[in-house]
């Protein structure tokens, strides 16, 4: 996996075939922005660059995007003519940092809203009664929750299916399929699904339908969905955007005029954009993100590694063993900081969970702070159990989101909860898995759920 934004650097620079292809010499399509793309030279830059470097245009020249904490913006005219009016129309914080987001997600247009669900529902609100969603069968619970809300309420038919498997994707396309929505890695199972594979065959049979992708997992930083066939890119910018579990956000991309344009409309329909405090707050989470996102990267390596070396079943993109690594690699620059593993026995995990302490018990991820829980019991709780067996979520799953602790600190502790409660054998060598733990391969991380292949619950 490379650096993200490597093409641009210094490095890059060596022959003239790559220095001429690193210039942007369309002059660069990218909206505008208060963070010009391209320093003079019409190089572009890197995308670590691009997070931290904003330039706010302001009168005063602060070096901070000054919120704008105004409902209403008066005009000169009484032909409302002005770029701002009303907040939820449109407020200055917020266009900045749907400028800044675009360019972060290479998008020609993005929408912020006030939670990673208002984007979903943003984008939902695009169908009509009677069109046909294909999704995943591993699914955050509250993207599954609203999917059956629609399919319940709005006359949306939704089929779950296993979207590892392009051929089960195409068995469920018809001329009613409207969109394809994809999470990958999915959360928690973090199974990899393959967005080009997905967006070309969705394409030829029902050109119409639109591919979105929630990108949560790993941000811009690690994977940019719209260069990869999706036509809207969406994640929930609480997590590692924001990086600070102080902010609830949503944010949208798309590169269609029109499309953009219709978002933005429900965004003015609805009253769902970012408050100008929160635009705030999430322009100053981005600025970090590219360290963060490497820090916590580097930990999960770690902490996956430590885990499976103890012979736990551990589920990471960056390990090898994950049956669809090289998948992961060719679509993103970066496994990315959750991991999933299982001990194979509920009660027992529970007494993982709970003897931490370094690693908080709670739900969401991309926080500084590493965080430890039970999907079953909290972020997938929404989900019918009889439904989460049938997809193959198992009840003793847990889901570790690293943080930018000292990685010695957070694999001490996370031992210290292992052999607390009981999960390892202790011998000469050192400790080994229980249970779950010790009698299920890697070969099996794959495995099928029972509804595999069919069009899958509506649950
Ligand atoms: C993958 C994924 N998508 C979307 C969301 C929704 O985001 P938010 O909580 O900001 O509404 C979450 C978590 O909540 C998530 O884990
Ligand atoms: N009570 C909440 C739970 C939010 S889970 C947040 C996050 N997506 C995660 O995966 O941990 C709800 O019901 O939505």
């Amino acid at each position: 996996m490379s650096a993200p934004g490597k093409e641009g650097s210094q490095g890059s620079a060596n022959s003239i075939g790559k220095a001429l292809h690193s210039l942007d010499l369309d002059g660069h399509q990218l909206p505008p922005s208060p963070a010009p793309s391209s320093p003079r030279n019409g190089r572009k830059y890197a995308l670590a660059t691009e997070l931290v470097f904003t330039e706010t245009g302001d009168q005063h020249g602060a070096s901070s995007v000054p919120i704008y904490q105004s409902a209403t913006f008066k005009s000169t005219t009484a032909n409302a003519t002005s770029e701002y009016d009303y907040s939820r129309s449109g407020n200055p914080t917020r266009t900045h940092l749907e400028r800044h987001v675009a360019k972060i997600m290479n998008a020609s247009r993005a929408l912020v809203t006030t939670s990673g669900m208002a984007a979903m529902d943003l984008i939902c609100r695009l169908l009509r009664p009677g069109d046909e969603v294909i999704t995943g069968d591993d699914l955050y619970g509250g993207t599954n929750r609203l999917l059956k809300h629609l399919s319940t309420n709005a006359g949306i038919v939704v089929h779950h299916v296993n979207t590892t498997d392009v051929d089960t994707v195409k068995r469920v396309i018809s001329n009613k399929t409207a969109m394809c929505l994809l999470e990958t890695p999915t959360n928690p199972l973090i199974k990899i699904v393959d967005i080009r594979e997905i967006s070309r065959s969705v394409k030829a049979a029902a050109p119409n339908a639109l591919i979105v992708v929630d990108n949560t997992m790993l941000s811009p930083y690690l994977q940019n969905p719209l260069d990869l066939g999706a036509d809207i890119v969406y994640e929930s910018g609480t997590k590692y955007l924001s990086g600070h579990h102080d902010v609830m956000a949503g944010v949208v991309g798309v590169n269609d005029k029109v499309l953009g344009e219709k978002l933005y409309s429900m965004v003015n329909s609805t009253g769902c954009g970012l408050s100008p405090m929160d635009s705030f707050l999430l322009i100053r989470g981005i600025k970090t993100l590219a360290v963060r996102m490497e820090k916590q990267q580097a930990n999960a390596a770690h902490i996956a590694s430590f885990l499976e070396s103890h012979g736990f079943r551990v589920r990471y993109p960056g390990l090898r063993s994950h049956p669809q690594y090289d998948l992961h690699c060719s679509m993103a620059r970066g496994a990315g900081a959750v991991l999933s593993f299982e001990t194979g026995d509920v009660a027992l995990s529970q007494r993982i969970v709970e003897s931490t302490r370094l690693w908080g018990i709670s739900v969401s991820f991309g926080c500084v702070n590493s965080l430890i829980s039970m999907p079953c019991q909290m972020s997938h709780a929404s989900i019918d159990a009889k439904v989460r067996k049938e997809r193959g979520l198992k009840e003793d799953v847990i889901r570790l989101c690293v943080g930018i602790e000292d990685v010695e600190d957070l694999t001490e502790d996370l031992s210290r909860a292992l052999v607390q409660a009981g999960a390892v054998t202790i011998t000469t060598d050192g400790f080994h898995a229980i249970g779950g733990g010790q009698t299920v391969g890697n070969g099996e991380l794959n495995e099928q759920p029972e509804t595999s292949g069919s069009s899958g619950t509506e649950d």
